[in-house]
């Protein structure tokens, strides 16, 4: 899929990985609905992305994954402005173990609430003109990160969601590829904040440094080229893409149907 006059949200995009998503779609010719709760930050981005790729190529809308009335009015908002939407990065996420209800909402339920709203749009079924969705999952959804236990099942439930939906897509001929991101840490705010983060798991920051340790930290731009792959490579569908200090690797899962 070349990206040239592509539409494309992105949630959590005001700040880290979400911000380089957007950065990365820009440059690479697309138009970008940046949606955040964070409001400062995400006007003075699309400011600042607007002078550099033209007036009109980014849009901020402030809007919670938590609240299905502002995902829609912001989908709305996009498709009366871009025309319609391509790509959707599901990227808004949190790691709060404490509170653990808070990361449900947001991590999976904010996820699937998206998605839903964006197949009324993107849904061939519906009118729509296909295109493909890409979650930032995690390394976590792929194999138990002992000191983030709700953060993991978080991450472990929108693998099995982006890899159930691209099946579902495939079958009933939505036109819609669906892929997750799976990245180790990544330098960020909410890594940087993490050890306060943990609830009933602060006595484990200590191994949580550990692994960081021994992972490696990669930057928000390795984590963007590899959204740029599951999004132009029209092959992907289904895949989880792990990135990681080593490079990016496709995880093998068993499967059901063969
Ligand atoms: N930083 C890391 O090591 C890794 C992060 N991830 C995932 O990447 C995604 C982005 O994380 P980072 O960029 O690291 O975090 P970050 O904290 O730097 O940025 C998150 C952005 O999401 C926004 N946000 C938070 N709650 C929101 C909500 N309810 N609705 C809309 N926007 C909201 C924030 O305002 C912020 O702009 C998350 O899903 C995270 O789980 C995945 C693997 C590693
Ligand atoms: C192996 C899974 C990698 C998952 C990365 C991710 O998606 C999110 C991680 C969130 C929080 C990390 C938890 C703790 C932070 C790490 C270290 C704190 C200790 C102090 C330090 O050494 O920096």
């Amino acid at each position: 899929m070349a990206l040239t006059g592509k539409s494309a949200v992105v949630t959590g995009a005001a700040m880290g990985i979400g911000k380089a998503l957007s950065e990365l779609l820009l440059e690479n010719g697309a138009k970008v609905a940046l949606l955040d709760v964070n409001d400062s930050a995400g006007q003075s981005l699309m400011e600042s992305l607007n002078q550099q790729h033209g007036a009109g190529s980014a849009l901020f809308l402030k809007c919670d994954v938590e609240s299905e009335e502002q995902l829609k009015a912001a989908f709305q908002k996009t498709v009366e402005t871009f025309g319609g939407i391509d790509i959707l990065c599901n990227n808004a996420g949190i790691m709060n173990e404490g509170t653990w209800e808070k990361t449900v909402s947001i991590n999976l339920m904010g996820v699937i609430r998206a998605t839903y709203i964006a197949l009324e749009y993107m849904n061939k079924l519906n009118g729509g003109k296909g295109g493909v969705i890409v979650m930032t999952a995690s390394m976590a959804g792929l194999g138990p990160f002992i000191t983030c236990p709700v953060y993991t099942a978080t991450k472990s439930g929108v693998v099995g969601f982006t890899r159930a939906m691209a099946g579902a897509s495939e079958v009933s001929g939505y036109g819609i590829r669906f892929n997750a991101l799976c990245p180790a840490f990544v330098q960020t705010d909410l890594i940087a904040n993490a050890s306060a983060n943990l609830g009933p798991f602060s006595h484990l920051a200590e191994v949580a440094g550990q692994i960081k340790e021994k992972l490696g930290v990669i930057s928000v731009s390795e984590v963007a080229e590899g959204l740029m792959e599951l999004v132009t490579d029209e092959t992907k569908n289904g895949e989880a893409l792990m990135i990681l200090t080593k490079g990016k690797t496709y995880m093998q899962f068993p499967s059901l149907s063969k």
